[in-house]
């Protein structure tokens, strides 16, 4: 555990560096790469994230998934249910506030929940990852709770919710963020492809990658 916390502060460190320029043309980069993506052409409904902490800014890739009219929704910290996320609808005109952790969020309106089963494509944010797919988020397990019935659903595995689970997650980050191998534990979800500025990579697996 203590790799994986070395890993977190060390990556977030060196994100957080990155100059304002290398941050603009990062999120143009991956506007380009993101908006000639087959399955994010034809998806209607998007989750992705708000950067924060020297996260790669998706707000570019927003503003045209506002343009083509697709719906795009961010992560909300779940009011009773701890460590798990919503998902709710981001309109320009969302009022948004800040969460525990200082990320701003939509204020909670159940209206605007879309069960992560709905979604098209489910955008990941995440602090390290290797070649293998793996990754290591912000340490709160929200993002390894949201696809663990996706990978269930990818692996034949009977997942609780006995949810569809159509959704295509994409991990998210600057090429600065790949480690040589992260540490995994066993309820760790690794990704089935990941995009960074220069790098669009798809991984194949049968089970979850082994530390
Ligand atoms: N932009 C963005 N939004 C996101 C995530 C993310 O990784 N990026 N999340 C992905 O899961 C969720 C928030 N998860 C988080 C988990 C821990 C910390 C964090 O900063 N922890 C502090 C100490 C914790 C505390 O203050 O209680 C730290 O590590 O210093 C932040 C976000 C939902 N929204
Ligand atoms: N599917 C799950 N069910 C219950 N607890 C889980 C699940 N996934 C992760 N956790 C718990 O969440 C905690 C944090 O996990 P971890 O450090 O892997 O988070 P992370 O991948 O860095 O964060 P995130 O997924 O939010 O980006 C761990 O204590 C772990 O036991």
């Amino acid at each position: 555990m203590d790799s994986r916390k070395e890993i977190r502060r060390h990556i977030r460190q060196r994100r957080k560096q990155l100059t304002v320029n290398e941050q603009q043309q990062a999120s143009q980069a991956l506007k380009a790469q993101l908006t000639s993506h087959h399955q994010v052409q034809k998806a209607t409904r998007i989750a992705l994230y708000l950067a924060n902490d020297g996260e790669l800014d998706m707000q570019p890739f927003i503003d045209w998934c506002w343009q083509q009219n697709k719906e795009v929704y961010l992560p909300v910290l779940h009011p009773f249910n701890q460590g798990n996320l919503l998902f709710l609808r981001y309109q320009q005109e969302t009022k948004l506030i800040t969460n525990k952790y200082g990320i701003y969020e939509p204020a909670l309106n159940v209206s605007q929940v879309c069960p992560v089963s709905n979604l098209d494509v489910l955008f990941t944010p995440l602090v390290a990852f290797d070649d293998s797919g793996a990754r290591l988020g912000m340490g709160g397990g929200f993002y390894d709770r949201t696809l663990a019935n996706w990978f269930d659903s990818q692996t034949n595995t009977p997942n609780k919710a006995n949810q569809a689970c159509q959704f295509h997650p994409i991990g998210i980050a600057h090429d600065c963020q790949q480690v040589e191998k992260v540490p995994t534990e066993s309820w760790d979800i690794p990704l089935p492809e990941i995009i960074t500025p220069t790098q669009n990579v798809k991984y194949t697996y049968k089970s979850k990658a082994s530390s």
